[in-house]
């Protein structure tokens, strides 16, 4: 195992629920550390190019709204494993599979407005956190 760093975000329905000190709190919990945390609005643009890889989906307009609706607060974590320690602190992508107990799981009801977002792998989490703290 190997220190890693990778890119989390609070996304805008968790910072509207007042969920940011427990999702931070359950962060730091599991031994990871918050080297950077910012909270901000994102530009439509940023949003479009990180969910690239979903411009095809019937949802990916909602998506880009649902992202720049209010702020985000964005973090850098870094720790042993930190790409796959968050991925499961997180919990799977749609709130209907996520296992009680992981964030998403505990704190999402909807795939459009899922909480978190974590890189899922340490190539992306590099191009992440440029991308997010250039
Ligand atoms: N079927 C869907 N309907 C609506 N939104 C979706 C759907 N699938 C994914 N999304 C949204 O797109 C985001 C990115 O999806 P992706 O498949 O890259 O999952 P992920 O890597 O777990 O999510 P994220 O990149 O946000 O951490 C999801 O977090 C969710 O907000």
């Amino acid at each position: 195992m190997a220190i890693e760093k990778t890119f989390i975000m609070i996304k805008p329905d968790a910072v509207r629920d007042r969920k940011i000190g427990e999702i931070v709190a359950r962060i730091e919990r599991s031994g990871l550390v918050i080297e950077r945390m910012e909270m901000t609005t994102l530009e439509r643009a940023t949003v479009e190019e990180h969910y690239a890889h979903l411009a095809d989906k019937p949802f990916f307009g909602g998506l880009c709204d649902f992202m720049t609706s209010g702020p985000v607060v964005k973090m850098v974590v870094s720790g042993l494993s930190a790409v796959a320690k968050m991925r499961t602190l997180m919990g799977a992508t749609n709130p209907l599979d996520a296992a009680p107990g992981t964030i998403r799981g505990d704190f999402a009801v909807d795939v459009n407005a899922n909480v978190i977002h974590g890189s899922d792998c340490l190539e992306n989490a590099e191009i992440e956190i440029k991308r997010f703290f250039g």
